[in-house]
């Protein structure tokens, strides 16, 4: 399947499970990578035809923006439920949501969770 990518969405909220989080806020980095069918697409050069990223960077800010949740496994499934609901020619979608300074003491890069959602048929 053909896949359209949505790179380091960088969005400032207070999600978190513990109070500091709430408090003080972090950074969230939400990677997307959305498999939809891009033949048409790619064949009359109709944005119509296939998923316009702009629109799902709004969404996906808004809901990031939005009430807070402790969890980013949580943040994830939001955004999934959103995009499936908003967008028929989603078939299935990669969603990691990175911490890059969560508050953890500790050497490393990040914490992050990929949440793969795929499309329930409506047909059985
Ligand atoms: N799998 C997860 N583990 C943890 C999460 C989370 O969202 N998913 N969150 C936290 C805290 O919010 C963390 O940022 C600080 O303790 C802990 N573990």
């Amino acid at each position: 399947m053909d896949k359209i990518h949505i790179n380091g969405i960088k969005t400032y909220a207070y999600h978190g499970a513990i109070q500091e989080e709430r408090v003080l806020g972090q950074y969230f980095i939400t990677d997307l990578v959305l498999h939809v069918d891009l033949t048409d697409a790619s064949q009359t050069d109709d944005l119509t035809a296939t998923v316009h990223y702009g629109e799902v960077y709004n969404l996906v800010e808004e809901i990031v923006k939005g009430e807070p949740v402790s969890l980013i496994e949580r943040l994830a499934g939001k955004i999934n439920a959103a995009l499936f609901d908003r967008y028929d020619k989603i078939v299935e979608i990669e969603t990691t949501i990175t911490k890059p300074n969560p508050p953890i003491d500790g050497n490393y890069e990040s914490v992050a969770i990929t949440l793969h959602g795929k499309r329930e048929s409506s047909w059985q």
